[in-house]
């Protein structure tokens, strides 16, 4: 297993908001971090990114403790998009791509032909390329994070970890980012994602993460973890599960 937590525990000093997870990321698949408002999703997410310091317990990478990597050397591995991101003034889209190439050249090295491809075919994959010379305080919140995905697409690395990714997009970019997400997991690359629409993780994750309080619910593929008696004990909601008409994939109905 690439990314592994061991009784990870996160407390931000109003006790724990991560109560001692033990989780293994599935490598090469697509998993989605589901759960209620404030159950520590992100908190997990910026754990396994390095953001954020366990308070006990560990995280791994590759079989090693995240305190051992040196942080470049684990950017270059796994990207995390946080929910987040503060817009600097007078940047501009082209730079702000170029930003995700620091862990190959470095905070304030040159970029190489391969940097400059990279940063190209980032942009091009997420369709921003026509907004490179704009400035990013100009664009709109779904193009801003367009952008911020190209970024982190642009580190090249084997893991990439996604806080609600979607946010901000309309349907047709929805739809157009998780099925570049779901090609980059057909080429082999490891995606974690924070995702709050049900349907979205069931078509597009192969494997969910239900996660209720600081603790795992459930975990396994969209049939396993999309019943209504988990949707029930997490969300409080009565819900039925059908066949998606179009994937097949389980499909989540509110009664
Ligand atoms: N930097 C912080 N300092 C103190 N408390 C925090 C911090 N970040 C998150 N928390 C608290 O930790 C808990 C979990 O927050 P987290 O953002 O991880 O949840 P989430 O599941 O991602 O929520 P949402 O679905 O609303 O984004 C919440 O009670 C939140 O208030």
């Amino acid at each position: 297993m690439a990314l592994t937590t061991e009784q990870l525990v996160v407390d931000y000093g109003a006790g724990p908001v991560l109560k001692g997870l033990d989780l293994a990321l599935p490598p090469g698949r697509f998993t989605a971090l589901l759960g209620p408002n404030g159950c520590g999703k992100s908190t997990l997410l910026r754990a396994l990114g390095r953001l954020q310091a366990p308070s006990s317990g560990r995280v791994c990478w590759q079989g090693e403790d995240l305190r051992g990597w040196r942080p470049r050397a684990y950017a270059r591995q796994v990207a995390l998009l946080p929910q987040a991101q503060e817009t600097p003034e007078g940047i501009r889209v082209a730079e702000a791509v170029a930003y995700g190439r620091a862990p190959h050249t470095g905070l304030w090295g040159r970029l190489g032909a391969e940097d400059l491809r990279q940063v190209a075919l980032a942009m091009a994959a997420t369709g921003v390329t026509a907004l490179a010379d704009c400035r990013l305080t100009e664009l709109s919140g779904g193009q801003r994070q367009r952008v911020w995905l190209a970024m982190t697409l642009a580190q090249q690395t084997d893991c990439l970890l996604l806080d609600e990714p979607t946010t901000y997009l309309d349907i047709n970019h929805q739809v157009e980012l998780m099925g570049l997400l779901g090609r980059l997991r057909d080429q082999g690359r490891t995606l974690v994602a924070v995702l709050h629409d049900l349907n979205q993780a069931s078509r597009y994750c192969d494997h969910l993460i239900l996660m209720r309080d600081g603790y795992l619910v459930a975990q396994g593929s969209p049939r396993q973890v999309l019943t209504p008696a988990l949707l029930a004990r997490v969300f409080q909601v009565e819900a039925e599960i059908h066949p998606d008409p179009v994937a097949g994939t389980p499909m989540c109905i509110l009664r």
